[in-house]
């Protein structure tokens, strides 16, 4: 059994999640980081890959007090679990998502036992696969801790991953009104390209601020 598992991105109208320099890119206007708030409010745990990490430092904490209050009220905790995948433990020790504000989950390999000390005094470190974390085991054992929905925040290269394992069930693609460009620059989904495309069912589409949300549905065939 594994979670619902939907990933939430921005990306410029060239499919660019961030520039040639890999630091953030601010694509989301307002309203649309408004929406992201609440997608992480009713989310059980937020995933990330470690180059997201190291790129963007991300706190992956619910920003709306109100949004937090009504989790507490439901008998949650204030902020979803965090949950990043670290093949061999690359994680600054002064990284926002190993704060006191969530629960945090490292996911790694074999490959990064030499600093779990360090970082289990900040976080739960769990060891899925030898060489890249197994996603599959990481999405059972999180379904096993009572994760039922799963809000993937990036990037591209976890995303490619679990798409190959057929692990996505849903796409949140919230489109800004920008070209960024760049042949090295990040996208929505990085690594290898499919042999055959990944086909996807269009749930809705809007206006959002300047530039467009869109939900799509995942066809694995
Ligand atoms: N615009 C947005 O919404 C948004 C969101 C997130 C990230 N970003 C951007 O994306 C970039 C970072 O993305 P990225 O692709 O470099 O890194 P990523 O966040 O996808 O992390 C990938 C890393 O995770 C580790 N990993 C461990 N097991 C893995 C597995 N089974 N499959 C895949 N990876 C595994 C590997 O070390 C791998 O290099 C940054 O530039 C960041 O700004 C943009
Ligand atoms: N939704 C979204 N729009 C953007 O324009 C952008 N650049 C990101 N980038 C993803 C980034 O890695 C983080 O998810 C948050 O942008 C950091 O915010 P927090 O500190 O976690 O609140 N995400």
């Amino acid at each position: 059994m594994k979670p619902f598992v939907f990933v939430n991105i921005a990306s410029s109208i060239d499919g660019k999640i961030s520039d040639e320099s890999r630091k953030q890119v601010r694509i989301s206007c307002r309203e649309d980081f408004q929406r992201v708030d609440r997608l992480r409010a009713f989310s059980d745990a937020i995933m990330v890959g470690i180059g997201t990490v190291l790129s963007d430092d991300p706190s992956l904490t619910v920003k709306d007090e109100r949004l937090r209050y009504e989790r507490v009220q439901a008998g949650k905790d204030e902020n979803p679990i965090r949950v990043v995948v670290d093949s061999r433990l690359r994680i600054p020790l002064n990284a926002k998502i190993l704060d006191d504000r969530a629960r945090t989950i490292v996911a790694t390999t074999e490959k990064g036992l030499e600093r779990v000390k360090l970082i289990e005094e900040r976080a739960e470190v769990v060891v899925f696969g030898r060489e890249k974390v197994d996603l599959r085991l990481l999405c059972e054992y999180l379904y096993k801790i009572g994760v039922r929905r799963l809000m993937v925040e990036g990037g591209g290269t976890l995303i490619n991953s679990l798409l190959r394992e057929k692990m996505i069930d849903e796409f949140n693609i919230y489109y800004g009104n920008m070209i960024i460009g760049g042949r090295n620059s990040p996208t929505v989904v990085d690594g290898e390209s499919f042999a055959d495309p990944v086909r996807l069912e269009l749930i809705s589409c809007q206006k959002l601020g300047e530039g467009i949300f869109t939900r799509w549905r995942v066809v694995y065939r």
